[in-house]
């Protein structure tokens, strides 16, 4: 009966789908994930009383944790001699004065250095949305100019944040502007299969300074990395979102220092934070994350000018160069009387050197109009669309250092739309929703008529009958929604995801369509459930297995309650659910609230057949390769 009602409104979703009007543009709701007070945070909390404070005012507010990494940049530099350095060991000291950015009451109240360590971390007011962001700061040492950056200070940066992946929600990087486009750009590829907000960041003035840009910009890109499921690596300046493989320097003197002159900010911190989903890059993937720190050093840049010798050209494509962007004039010209030129550049392709061919331009991309163009493509050279340089420059580092792949697949990368850092191919693009009929018909039987109140229509209609969809896996339908432009990252009233559902309901394929169209395993409903939590409740192993090879895991507070939950199942000879717990990542060896594990537990009930099982499990489990044995031993564990 749901499924015969529910394919009649598939249909009637897909016949709708059509254009009708020009709407405007869809600026969707924001995932927003409600992360609440995870139980244990809660009994922490509860029981930390000694303190003599006044009674917390929401002792429910949802936290959210973000990692700042601060590797140096005017915004913690001080005066020396009349010039600006990083000062060390004095940046989190500063923030604990700021009221706008610590709130100490709260820290005291919940008892929070006690949980996270006391030496660095902070936590902002409570936010509009009733969040409170937890953030640690690591500090580098030393703090660099971000002029003295090298590859290496990527590669740290990027094995910092793969080593606390886990850990936090999102990531914001203290950078000094000079050269923060190049390292957002490297950042967005090293980082490959990223599903958590990594958010750039500083300032042009000291944040020690009375007048200074530092609080906003670390206040916004806290409130974005905790709040909000952006899968990108991005750069906020001046109430701004940028994706970070778009942004240039532009302005050595002004707040407004950056601009992503061929991609609209990702989100504008106004009088609310708008993110402008339709633009935010959506996961693809059901792989995991990881980063890729080997860069090809071997690279440049090269800006045409008009009368550039061809021995400066060809001095400079020498071994042991192997990647060139070559800077050309307008929309990817440059002399084709200058055979002299185009020979060296040939040349250069021939024996395996990569050169991509971007326009000095600000604003727009590389085509083939002119015959000054279709030249270069004859000597070998690929188009770069409308990368930036710095894009341009860190795409070729990352690509040839792809060992792994020969040159021909090195070229074809190059050429492909990797992290959004170049505009696709528009020929086709989706559909909004706004555009659709099915909104249409329905806004016209309301009498709608503003973009505002339709969209309003639009965002409470569409998550719903997307987790319609998912419940009874019907990928069709989901698919026609998508089409008709619907995010399947957001949630219904609940918070509630598409895949949360399709976790709950064990269909499988539909959990392997999410992900590959944009759906997050971090999303996180009312109640701080995550769909791997949803699918481990549910006892669906296939679904656990994917989520968690896509790179879901468990809290750190659901892993702490995980000891108890496997004691318990220990002790009823729960068999299933002790597995699923373990493919979920949970430690059989934690202990519960007694402070014996469920091997311990099931030991003492006599639980013969749940020893040996749990033994079992525990000698599959490998970690880094390596198998982990077990033994009995009359003790226990
Ligand atoms: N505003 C800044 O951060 C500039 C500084 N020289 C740096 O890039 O580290």
């Amino acid at each position: 009966m749901a499924d015969s009602s529910f394919n009649n409104l598939t249909s009637l979703a897909r016949a709708l789908s059509q254009p009708l009007l020009d709407l405007g543009e869809s600026t969707e709701v924001s995932p927003t994930r409600s992360i609440q007070l995870h139980p244990t945070r809660r009994r922490q909390l509860s029981s930390c009383n000694s303190i003599d404070v006044e009674p917390l005012t929401s002792p429910t507010a949802a936290e959210a944790r973000v990692l700042v990494i601060n590797t140096g940049g005017t915004i913690g530099m001080t005066l020396h001699d009349n010039v600006l350095a990083p000062k060390a060991n004095a940046f989190v000291k500063s923030l604990r004065k700021l009221p706008i950015l610590h709130d100490e009451l709260y820290a005291q109240q919940t008892c929070m250095y006690e949980y996270y360590g006391s030496e660095n971390s902070l936590v902002l007011p409570l936010s509009k949305d009733n969040k409170r962001i937890i953030y640690n700061v690591l500090e580098y040492s030393p703090l660099l100019d971000s002029s003295n950056m090298t590859t290496d200070d990527w590669g740290r940066i990027g094995k910092d944040i793969e080593k606390n992946y886990e850990s936090y929600d999102g990531f914001v990087i203290l950078h000094g502007t000079d050269t923060m486009a190049y390292t957002a750009s490297a950042l967005s590829f090293m980082c490959e299969h990223l599903g958590k907000p990594i958010i750039l960041t500083g300032s042009q003035v000291p944040i020690y300074e009375m007048r200074n840009d530092g609080r906003d910009n670390l206040l916004g890109a806290l409130l974005i990395a905790g709040q909000f499921v952006i899968p990108e690596v991005c750069l906020y300046f001046y109430n701004k979102l940028y994706r970070g493989n778009r942004v240039t320097k532009v302005d050595a003197g002004s707040f407004n220092a950056f601009s992503s002159p061929n991609l609209a900010p990702l989100a504008t911190a106004e009088v609310d934070i708008t993110i402008n989903w339709d633009t935010v890059w959506r996961a693809n993937t059901t792989a995991k994350f990881q980063v890729r720190t080997e860069l090809n050093r071997n690279v440049g840049l090269l800006r045409l000018f008009p009368g550039i010798t061809a021995a400066t050209v060809r001095a400079f494509l020498q071994p042991p160069m192997e990647g060139v962007v070559l800077e050309t004039y307008g929309s990817g010209n440059a002399p084709d009387n200058r055979s002299d030129l185009l020979e060296e550049l040939k040349k250069a392709t021939d024996s395996g050197v990569i050169i991509i061919n971007i326009t000095q331009c600000l604003r727009g991309t590389v085509s083939t109009s002119y015959n000054t163009g279709k030249v270069l493509i004859d000597a070998g050279l690929i188009a770069g669309g409308d990368m930036t340089p710095e894009a341009a420059l860190s795409k070729l580092s990352y690509v040839l250092a792809k060992t792994e792949l020969e040159l021909d697949a090195k070229k074809k990368m190059m050429a492909q739309n990797l992290r959004g850092e170049m505009n696709a191919d528009l020929a086709g693009a989706k559909l909004v929703l706004s555009d659709s009929r099915f909104i249409q018909v329905i806004a016209k039987s309301l009498s709608i008529s503003c973009k505002e109140e339709l969209e309003a229509i639009r965002d409470a209609l569409t998550p719903p009958l997307a987790c319609a969809a998912a419940k009874i896996g019907d990928i069709e339908a989901i698919e026609a929604l998508k089409d008709m432009g619907s995010n399947l990252c957001l949630g219904d009233y609940d918070g509630r995801t598409p895949l949360h559902i399709a976790a709950c309901e064990g269909h499988l394929k539909l959990v392997q369509y999410l992900l590959s169209h944009g759906a997050t395993v971090y999303a996180k409903d009312r109640y701080g459930d995550t769909p791997l939590c949803n699918a481990v409740r549910f006892r669906h192993r296939e679904v656990v297995k994917l989520l968690r090879k896509t790179g879901a895991h468990l809290s750190r507070d659901e892993l702490e309650e995980a000891g108890t939950e496997l004691c318990s199942m220990a002790v009823s000879g729960d068999l299933e659910g002790l597995e699923i717990w373990s493919l979920a990542g949970a430690d059989l060896k934690k202990t519960g609230y007694d402070g014996r594990n469920a091997i311990q537990v099931a030991q003492a009930y006599g639980k013969k057949e749940v020893v040996a099982f749990l033994l079992q499990l525990l000698s599959r489990k490998s970690k880094n390769g390596e198998v982990i044995e077990f033994t009995a031993t009359p003790g226990g564990y």
